[in-house]
């Protein structure tokens, strides 16, 4: 059995509450609203960036959240909470998981670096691969759990325009526990990531990202139209 709050999260849904930059939800204010909708719907737990967010959504639920900061750094194409500092940044702002990049992209600082920090600060490490291999690195380095969310973008995932099912099931087979995120965009595919042994599932954007929903179903007339 995993630590707590492993253990609370364990069969729920985690809605992630980001906003893109650029985006006119992006706002402390915005992301509270949206977090409160969701646990009025049922998340279990929830996702945050920064950690501004972070706080504001402690302040009004006691759900575990997991945090994370996104942004560029000098020579790595890594976004997630990259260093150190960061990680114990989200830590303080009250996250009960900082999620990290955990992938093999040329990185600032090891994995084993940061769940270190994370570990210090009194926090779990979940580590965000993209392939098999990456999580058992992860698991090596420390990590208390792994999610699915970075398969699609690094260069070395399938690009796939649907969640990574057969990551999943590589993960399951090797007997290591995940979190799955990445293109659950609807309860079906959802409750499919849970019955291949996703520990929790994190949904995002068909939840919290109204602009990208409705590019889905823009694209989709769009496409009728030019078929007809
Ligand atoms: C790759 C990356 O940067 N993913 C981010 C990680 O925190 C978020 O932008 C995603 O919304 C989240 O992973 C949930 O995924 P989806 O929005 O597809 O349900």
């Amino acid at each position: 059995m995993l630590p707590d709050p492993l253990k609370t999260l364990k069969g729920q849904l985690i809605v992630s509450v980001q906003a893109d930059d650029g985006s006119p939800l992006r706002g402390t204010p915005h992301i509270v609203a949206l977090s409160r909708a969701a646990l009025l719907g049922g998340a279990g737990g929830l996702r945050l960036r920064s950690a501004s967010d972070i706080a504001a959504v402690r302040a009004v639920t006691g759900v575990p959240i997991i945090g994370l900061t996104k942004q560029s750094h000098l020579n790595t194409e890594i976004y997630i909470t990259a260093t150190p500092d960061e990680v114990r940044g989200v830590a303080a702002a009250g996250a009960d998981l900082v999620a990290f990049d955990g992938t093999d992209l040329p990185r600032p600082f090891s994995v084993a670096e940061l769940v270190r920090a994370a570990h210090d600060a009194g926090v779990l490490a979940m580590a965000d691969i993209s392939t098999l291999a990456e999580a058992l690195s992860a698991y090596k380095a420390g990590a208390d759990i792994v999610g699915t969310t970075m398969s699609g973008y690094t260069p070395h995932s399938p690009q796939l325009p649907a969640p990574d099912f057969e990551l999943m099931a590589q993960l399951r087979e090797a007997g290591l526990p995940f979190i799955a995120e990445g293109r659950l965009n609807t309860p079906d595919l959802a409750a499919l990531a849970q019955q291949l042994g996703a520990w929790a599932v994190v949904v995002g954007s068909a939840i919290t990202r109204p602009d990208h929903v409705t590019r889905w179903f823009a694209d989709a007339l769009r496409a009728e139209k030019e078929q007809h």
